[in-house]
């Protein structure tokens, strides 16, 4: 039976309603069917390649050619549906730790033995960090410092630590256009690394492969970074046209000095784990092979200890520079947030996003 235009009312509202953002593919999908089956064959023109999201949108009309709009009003009342019964079902979580997993779409977080662990799970991305992941982690490590667990273990799923930032998140342009975009984004960059400034008990990385910008920086504010020999630590700010988050910029010539801090933050000088164990930004290095097991024995020990006693002596350690590592987060996020808008930036992210360059 052919979708009616009730059917595709009420498909149009049943959107609005979705529990989980469906995510930037599926939104495209969407706004495609709709434009079909309301207005047929796209005949815009063309937007300009830096018109990032009106070119998204249009190449998702497009490409839809000249199907009929009574398909595309059926293609999208079953699409709506299907995303309906997903989220519906998605929320039927059960007790515990298994309703915990299923919360986070991009993250797999379990707790066991006194440790609670959130692995990155988008390994086909290398762990790139979406806005939505961004959301997520901070929702995991929230739950995380209020859990009985003793300890909190960041890792990644699949040969990557995490290749930062995804760079799409430079093409989900809101109506407000740009510099709305910039704000937004300057403040959940700086919510997203006040949650590791505040974060109350030890925080352990357990870098399983190559980390990139972002999940590189974040590390300054971990309490013990464990890392594979395969792991690689790269922050090519300059090659992207950005400058230094996650409180890098103080962290980084305080662990190493300035001039090894230059060299990774301004040159984008990547470092091998050993390397970065020398300079300090990471605790110790193991040989791929024997990373899970020999990590995972240790912070099974380290999760035996006194939970109060390490929580306070975490607390004494940081106290002092709490403040400051506020004040510079503030800084950086203020300071991202017009470069963000830079030809430089901008140039960079395209050229990424249309293949033509990889780091
Ligand atoms: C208007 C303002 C908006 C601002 C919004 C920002 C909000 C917060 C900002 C916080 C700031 C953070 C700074 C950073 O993190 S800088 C670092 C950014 N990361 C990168 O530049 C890495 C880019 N990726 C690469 O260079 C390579 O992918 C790689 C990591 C070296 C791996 O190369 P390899 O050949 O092994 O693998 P592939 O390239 O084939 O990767 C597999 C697929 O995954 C996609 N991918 C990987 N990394 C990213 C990424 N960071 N962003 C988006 N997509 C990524 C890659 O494209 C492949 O996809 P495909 O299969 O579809 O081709």
């Amino acid at each position: 039976m052919r979708a009616s235009q009730d059917d595709f009312e009420n498909a149009m509202n049943q959107v609005k309603l979705l529990k989980k953002d469906p995510g930037n593919e599926v939104k495209l999908k969407l706004y495609a069917l709709y434009k079909q089956a309301t207005e047929g064959p796209c005949n815009m023109p063309k937007p300009g390649v830096f018109d990032f999201i009106n070119k998204a949108k249009w190449d998702a009309w497009n490409a839809l050619g000249s199907l009929p709009k009574e398909t595309a009003r059926q293609n999208y009342v079953d699409l709506v549906s299907s995303l309906s019964s997903s989220s519906e079902s998605s929320s039927q979580g059960k007790p515990g730790a298994d309703r915990e997993q299923q919360e986070y779409e991009n993250l797999v977080v379990t707790s066991e033995d006194g440790i609670t662990k959130i692995m990155f799970n988008r390994p086909t991305r290398k762990n790139a960090i979406s806005t939505q992941m961004y959301q997520e982690i901070m929702l995991a490590l929230k739950a995380a410092s209020k859990d009985d667990s003793t300890i909190t273990v960041v890792t990644g799923n699949g040969d990557y630590y995490s290749s930062g930032n995804d760079l799409a998140n430079f093409t989900d342009i809101p109506p407000g256009g740009v510099e709305e975009k910039a704000k937004q984004s300057a403040i959940m960059l700086r919510d997203f690394v006040d949650t590791f400034i505040d974060f109350p008990k030890p925080l352990i990385a357990v870098v399983n492969g190559p980390a990139v910008g972002i999940s590189v920086t974040t590390l300054g504010l971990f309490d013990a970074v464990y890392a594979s020999d395969k792991a690689t630590f790269h922050t090519p700010f300059s090659h992207l046209g950005l400058s230094p988050e996650g409180c890098a910029s103080y962290t980084f010539p305080k662990i190493m000095g300035p001039a090894k801090a230059t060299e990774m933050l301004i040159f984008g000088k990547k470092l091998t784990a050993r390397e970065a164990c020398a300079q300090g930004l990471v605790t110790e290095v193991f040989p791929d092979s024997t990373f899970q097991k020999e990590v995972w024995t240790r912070l099974k020990a380290y999760s035996k200890l006194p939970q109060n006693s390490m929580r306070i002596s975490k607390q004494v350690i940081r106290k002092i520079e709490k403040e400051k590592l506020h004040a510079v987060n503030a800084e950086e996020c203020s300071v991202l947030q017009k470069r963000w808008l830079s030809d430089e930036c901008m140039n960079a992210t395209m050229n990424f996003l249309s293949k033509r360059s990889k780091l």
